[in-house]
Parts: structure tokens; sequence; C-alpha cells
């Protein structure tokens, strides 16, 4: 037996998040620490229920003794409604994926951005951030525009094959980020906005196992670019072979995967991780092909 201070029992809600690697990677870590610490996935799929019912979930969580919750799709913004805190960067970016537990309240942040800063920072030290160009406008994508706009990057063309989204999403950013140069962008000017840009970050789900191919033309791209992936399943996509054949330095995408579970585990314990250690884990837990 042990009470809510000695120990932690976490959970991720969310659909379809039965084989995810966020539970294993924090409860390993947490073991490292000599921590008790338990992390569930409460996959909405499975037990039937809308991504509405998260407030409901929060509360009956927080009622049988939960520390914290990671959500993700399809509750990242429905969540907003049953927070009593939010932090300033997930307010902004209107998306919470991590909920702290304290005192009776719940507390959101986002480490989705946070975990893509740090993994850019650590993967990538001293990337020329001026000008870069990113693929994708979804949900991983806003996540991503925001850090790179919060690392420095002062011109950011945002492409996607949905014009009305990523019209929205570039004016929303434009209004967090005076002064800097937010553009929305289609497909046939890539060739265009890469000719000028330091950086590439895909964001589209191009790549995955269930979507593979290259999200650019490879021919596109310059040994000057650097070019970062955030599809983790493979870790080596093609667009990642792609650019490391041509000579462009390359972040893959499970330092976001990694770099969210981090920062979230450092919120939920106040302990601070060891990024590497859990970055070899994911690896291996995606080695045995989890
Ligand atoms: N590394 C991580 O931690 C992490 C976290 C979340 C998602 N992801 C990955 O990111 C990818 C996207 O996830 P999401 O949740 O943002 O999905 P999403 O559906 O919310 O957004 C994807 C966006 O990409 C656009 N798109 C699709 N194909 C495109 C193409 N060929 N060219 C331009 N735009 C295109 C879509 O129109 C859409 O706006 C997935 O592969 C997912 O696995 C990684
Ligand atoms: O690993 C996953 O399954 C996640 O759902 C991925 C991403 O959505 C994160 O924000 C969650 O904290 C965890």
């Amino acid at each position: 037996m042990s009470t809510v201070s000695e120990s932690y029992l976490v959970g991720l809600i969310g659909e379809g998040i039965t084989a995810s690697l966020t539970p294993p990677m924090h409860e390993r870590e947490a073991d490292h620490h000599g921590l008790r610490y338990l992390y569930r996935p409460v996959d909405l799929t499975e037990i039937g229920l809308p991504g509405e019912s998260v407030g409901d979930l929060l509360r009956q969580g927080r009622n049988l003794g939960f520390s914290a919750f990671n959500v993700t799709h399809p509750c990242k913004q429905l969540v907003l409604d049953h927070l009593d805190e939010v932090s300033d960067d997930a307010a902004r970016l209107g998306a919470v994926n991590t909920v702290l537990v304290r005192d009776g309240k719940f507390i959101g942040h986002n480490t989705d951005f946070s975990g893509f800063g740090t993994g850019l920072a650590h993967g990538l030290p001293g990337a020329t951030l001026d000008n870069v160009v990113q693929l994708g406008a979804g949900g991983a994508g806003s996540a991503v525009a925001y850090a790179l706009l919060k690392a420095g990057v002062q011109s950011l063309t945002l492409i996607d094959l949905d014009p009305a989204r990523v019209a929205a999403r570039a004016a929303a950013l434009a209004e967090l980020f005076p002064g800097r140069e937010v553009a929305a962008a289609g497909r046939d000017e890539l060739a265009d906005a890469l000719s000028t840009a330091d950086g590439f970050v895909n964001t589209s789900p191009v790549g995955m196992h269930s979507h593979p191919g290259l999200p650019i033309d490879a021919e596109l791209l310059q040994p000057r670019h650097w070019v970062a992936d955030v599809v983790y399943r493979p870790v080596e996509t093609e667009l990642v072979r792609a650019a490391s054949a041509k000579g462009c330095r390359v972040l893959d995408g499970g330092h976001m995967a990694v770099g969210q579970a981090v920062d979230a585990f450092a919120l939920i314990t106040g302990i601070a991780p060891d990024a590497a250690r859990m970055r070899r884990h994911f690896l291996e837990l995606i080695g045995q092909g989890r």
C-alpha cells in the first residue's frame, strides 16, 4: 500500500493509445529513480467513450488517487474546459497534453512543443534558425511551429494540403509572435520556399509505416539544410535517410516522442529524468517492434 504522497499513478487518455511507448518510458525511468510509479493507458477506443468524456475521466481519476495524466488525440483541446490552471505556453498554443492533479485541482501543460524544442536544441545544436519550412499544420505541426518560433525562427513557411487549416494556423502564430514572418503556402511553393530556407521539418504523416514515402522530392534538399522529422515509426524514415545521404544534419522523430515524455516526467515528479537514458530505452522498444 502507498499514499498519494508516496507513489505515482499516471494515465494516458486518448483514442487507440494502448500500444503507446510513453507508459513504459515513464515507468522505466521511474524505476531508475527508485519511485513507485505506475502509468496506465486509458484507451477511449477500448472503453467506448468519446473524447468529450475527458473531463469526467479526469474527475474520476482524481477521486481514485491519480497523480497526473497525459492526454492525446482527440482530447488536447477538449480538456481545456476542465482545467483550473493552464501554463502560459499551453494557453497560447490552445492545447494541453499533460495534466497535473495538485490539491484536487487540474493544472494543464504542453510538453509536445517543449519536447520538440529540447530535442532540437540537443539533437541539432547551433542549427541556423533564420528561415524554416514546415510541412504539415495539424496537431503535431501546431506544437512544432510554436516550438520553432519560441526557439527563435524568424521566418516560418507552413505548407499543408489543407489551405484553410494552414492559413488559420499561420495567422494564429503570426499574432502570437509579432515581428516574425509566418506564411501559409501550398505544396507548389515548396521548391521556392526551400531555396532560401535553413531547415525543413516534416510534421505530415508521410513516412510512417502506414503511409510510406518521401514527403518532399529529395532533390530539393541541399547539404546546408538541417532536416527534422516527427514521424518515429520507423525512426529512420525515408526522409531522414535521404537527407543524411545528401549530407544534411538530421533530427529523427524519436527526439520529440522522448522529449514530451522527459518534460512530462519532470513536471509530474519534480525530478530531472535522464533524457539520454530515456531515448536509449525508446529506441530499444522500437527495435523490439513495440
Ligand atoms: N514524434 C512525436 O512525438 C509525434 C507526436 C505526434 C504526432 N507525431 C506524428 O506526426 C504525424 C502527424 O500527426 P498529427 O497528429 O499532426 O496529424 P494531423 O492529421 O493532425 O495533421 C497532419 C497534417 O498533415 C497534412 N498533410 C498530410 N499529408 C500531407 C502532404 N503530403 N503534404 C502536406 N501536408 C500534408 C494534413 O493535411 C494535416 O493538416 C504522424 O505521423 C504522427 O505519428 C509524432
Ligand atoms: O506517446 C503517446 O502515445 C502520446 O499520446 C503522444 C503525444 O500525443 C503526447 O502528447 C502524449 O503525451 C503521449
